[in-house]
């Protein structure tokens, strides 16, 4: 299927899902096979802030990994700015739940090193290293090891090495989960702010709807698995910029989640009785 672009030739999508089906052996059966990912045809625009939502386990982070290129699918392509996507994505920056700091590195040391594994000269990278840290309000921090920086420190470092690439596509899976919720929020903000100054397309997964509702240009709903495929998309109206914590109250924010909570709860429910079969 070719990718979706307007009349006018606009430009090719910045990461197309081309009717992606992804089946793995089961882990409980290993004669049986569980497809968790069917019929996926998701387009992501240059620009465009996209979070993916779906209940837990469907399949979310294997359409990122799909992304990233760490995982062939089974069928189906996916295309990066309209070209066929081969082994890793190059144009892709992430960002994962689990910590990915290099804990023998100092702060600075684990935001160059991409740049260094790209032959970057050395002064160059760090001085691009020390101005990333200060965007990311870790200025004069860079000699500290992860062990000595809070867990929000080390989602700044780990931003900052994802965006010193200056990647095209950013991949975010459930980036901010494990920290509190102040922190987040500020987090969150403050991705705002990098997105805007940069625009550049973003898959975001997470499982908090209003956090997806607050970030994102739209939302892309996911059914529960086996099979899981987009069953909903809502387009974002609200006004930029925003902060994540006051856009809240604003009326059309309530309407929208209402509107998306009425596809996603019986997905949730679908998805927690699975949950529970497996246990
Ligand atoms: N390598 C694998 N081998 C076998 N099954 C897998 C593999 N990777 C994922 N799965 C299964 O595919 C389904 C989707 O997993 P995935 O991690 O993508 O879901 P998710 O929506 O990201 O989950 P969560 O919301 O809990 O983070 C799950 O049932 C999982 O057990």
């Amino acid at each position: 299927m070719p990718a979706p672009s307007n009349a006018a030739g606009a430009a090719a999508p910045a990461l197309f899902f081309d009717d992606i089906r992804c089946t793995f052996v089961s882990k409980d059966d290993r004669s049986q096979r569980y497809t968790a990912v069917a019929d996926t045809r998701l387009a992501i625009a240059p620009g465009e802030f996209v979070s993916v939502v779906g209940p837990t386990g469907c399949g979310k982070s294997t359409l990122l990994n799909v992304a990233a290129g760490l995982l062939e699918p089974s069928s189906g392509k996916v295309t990066v700015f309209g070209e066929p996507l081969k082994g890793i994505n190059r144009r892709a920056g992430y960002m994962f739940q689990a910590e990915a700091l290099m804990p023998w590195r100092s702060a600075l040391d684990n935001v160059v090193a991409g740049l260094q594994f790209r032959g970057m000269a050395d002064g160059e990278a760090r001085a691009l290293g020390e101005e990333w840290l200060a965007r990311v309000g870790l200025a004069g921090f860079g000699d500290r090891y992860p062990h000595q920086l809070s867990g929000g420190m080390r989602k700044r470092v780990a931003l900052a090495q994802t965006l010193v690439l200056d990647p095209d596509i950013i991949l975010m899976d459930e980036p901010f989960s494990a920290l509190d919720i102040q922190t987040r929020q500020l987090m969150e903000n403050e991705v705002l702010d990098l997105w805007s100054a940069k625009k550049k397309a973003v898959l975001f997964i997470t499982h908090d709807l209003d956090e997806a509702i607050a970030m994102s240009d739209r939302v892309v709903v996911l059914s529960a698995g086996p099979g899981t495929h987009p069953i909903g998309e809502f387009t974002i109206d609200l006004p930029r910029p925003r902060d994540v914590a006051e856009i809240r109250s604003h009326p059309r924010f309530v309407e929208l989640h209402a509107q998306i909570w009425g596809v996603l709860r019986e997905e949730v429910l679908k998805g927690y009785q699975q949950q529970k079969k497996k246990v």
